[in-house]
């Protein structure tokens, strides 16, 4: 195989389809007809061998009417040479098949595989299959596959006999039905392969990683079919690893105190929510600030009894000219809430904006104008919506945000001059004049009440440690990944977490970050 395209700089690079098509215009250039695919066989049959083996099962190939299929039949053609039990669903008009695509179908016709009907497979109930790759579609879907169409209820039968018999799926390139820009299964009836692996061909894709993509893809691998550095761009994205972290909270100086970490202050926990603030508050100390403030909306409690490290106040009383104001969390709909924020807006150096906050700038045009000036000033701002959120704010339909949430993300971060967190599955962080990037860590035990707020006060931490807006909020929702996938793995698996508990595992996580890539110790323990 050729691993992750193609060095070690573009190994987390994303792009979109029209991108890769680019690339893979500028590569059939310089090759030889039919290497590409040649190549993406290869890759697929040598995955087979290495990660699958199943030797004592039959392998079945689903091959579609373009070059995904034809990259099946050629995966077909080599696993068949290397004595594998290989049935190949052709499901396609050869006619209309590319020269390469051809070659390939003519080589497996030669070969010891089985061709096999659409009706074969449809009737057969209990297959002994031990793999099944998918080669239906691939970044040439151009429709929705609906589940009453032939290749609806070919993907339906094989998604069902995969769940009922453990059949592991290996789609090639994208999941068939999957829309690999976007991630979302193309048409409201659409219906798409549930893969376990998907080896995705040239470069890695931005829909296999957000939105329902995680879901349907499984465990993402690439293969560059050995085309040329040179013919890859800059990426327009680009998913987040550890590596992109290190260094960017500097290792803490012996001459230091309380004031070289900086102040947030969380402004929200109106009646009924204060917990919002406080679990904001309490991330925000947990993750190195120097000073926290809570500044409630109606009234004040004395102090936290779980953190009375937490100074809790009036938000009135609060001065904002030298904070990280995290507004939002808990703040509720006032006018007392959008005079405080337009306060935030106009004084504080950094300000991450959250839930009710984002509502209130939604709905309010002197409010995006203070949001706006802040870039021309050199403000930090970050914006933290969840999809309903990010409609409000763009003004479509959450099923608009969701139907393309990189463009979504795009469009916040230059109407909005802010970086922008687009929460949900595969969260997108994305800042006008940098590559988009996709968050990798997490898990769907963060579904649940407080997590967000959580989230909004790790933000507001590395903000006030002088960290970055964009590094900030890549690091705060991979640090919040990280613990959720700490604590699935080794606590409480992936019902019931609580928002307070990831707070100290966050802490856990930042400092094994942190660990990792700090200097040695000036001095050691004397061994005894
Ligand atoms: N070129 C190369 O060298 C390389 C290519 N590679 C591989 O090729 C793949 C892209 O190939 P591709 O462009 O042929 O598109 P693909 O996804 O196979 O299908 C297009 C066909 O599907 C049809 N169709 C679409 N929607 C449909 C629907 N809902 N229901 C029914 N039919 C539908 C569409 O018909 P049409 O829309 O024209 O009517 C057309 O016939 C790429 O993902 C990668 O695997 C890599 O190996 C690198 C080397
Ligand atoms: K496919």
């Amino acid at each position: 195989m050729n691993p992750a395209a193609p060095s070690n700089s573009f190994t987390h690079a994303l792009y979109r389809k029209a991108e890769i098509r680019a690339i893979e215009a500028a590569a059939i250039a310089d090759l030889p007809a039919g290497e590409l695919m040649r190549a993406a066989g290869k890759a697929a049959s040598e995955l087979v061998q290495t990660k699958f083996t199943p030797r004592d099962g039959a392998i079945l190939i689903l091959a579609g009417p373009g070059d995904n299929g034809g990259d099946a039949l050629e995966t077909g053609q080599l696993l068949a040479a290397r004595g594998y039990t290989v049935d190949i669903a052709l499901c396609a008009d050869s006619l209309l098949y590319s020269a390469a695509a051809n070659l390939s179908l003519q080589q497996a016709r030669a070969s010891r595989a089985t061709f096999i009907s659409l009706e074969q497979i449809l009737e057969n109930q209990a297959p002994a299959y031990a793999l099944v790759i998918d080669g239906l579609f691939g970044i040439g879907l151009s429709r929705a596959i609906t589940a009453d169409s032939v290749f609806g209820q070919l993907i339906q039968h094989i998604n069902q006999l995969a769940e009922k018999f453990a059949i592991p799926i290996l789609a090639l390139d994208v999941p068939s039905g999957l829309d690999a820009d976007t991630g979302q299964v193309i048409g409201p009836q659409g219906v798409a392969i549930e893969a376990n692996t998907t080896l995705s061909f040239i470069a890695d894709k931005v829909g296999l990683h957000t939105a329902a993509g995680r879901d349907y893809a499984g465990r993402v691998l690439i293969d560059s079919l050995g085309v040329a550095d040179n013919h890859f761009p800059p990426p327009s994205g680009i998913l987040s690893h550890a590596a992109m972290f290190a260094g960017l909270l500097p290792a803490r100086r012996l001459d230091s105190h309380k004031g070289s970490y900086g102040e947030v202050m969380v402004i929200g926990g109106a009646h009924g929510m204060m917990g919002a603030a406080i679990l904001a508050a309490s991330a925000a100390l947990y993750c190195g600030a120097g000073r926290v403030y809570v500044g409630f909306i109606d009234a004040a409690p004395a102090y936290d009894a779980q953190h009375p490290e937490l100074m809790c106040r009036m938000a009135a009383e609060l001065d904002f000219s030298k904070a990280c104001v995290v507004i939002g969390p808990g703040l509720g709909n006032s006018e007392l809430t959008a005079s405080l924020l337009a306060r935030a807006l106009q004084q504080a150096p950094y300000v991450v904006i959250d839930a009710d906050a984002l509502n209130l700038i939604a709905s309010s045009a002197p409010l995006r104008a203070l949001l706006l000036a802040r870039s021309q000033s050199l403000k930090s701002s970050i914006m933290t919506p969840h999809p309903l959120e990010a409609a409000r704010l763009l003004g479509i339909s959450t099923a608009q945000v969701q139907a393309d949430r990189w463009q979504a993300a795009l469009d916040l971060a230059s109407q909005f001059q802010a970086t922008i967190i687009l929460k949900g599955a595969g969260s997108i962080i994305a800042t006008s004049q940098q590559p988009l990037c996709i968050n990798t860590s997490g898990n769907p035990a963060l579904a649940s009440g407080g997590t967000g707020d959580v989230l909004a006060g790790v933000c507001g931490a590395l903000l006030a440690q002088q960290m970055a807006a964009n590094d900030a909020a890549r690091m705060a929702v991979w640090l919040h990944g990280c613990a959720a996938d700490q604590l699935v793995e080794h606590a409480c698996d992936a019902i019931g977490l609580t928002a307070s508990e990831l707070i100290p595992a966050i802490r856990n996580c930042l400092n094994q970050q942190q660990k990792k890539h700090s200097k040695p110790q000036r001095f050691q323990p004397l061994s005894k």
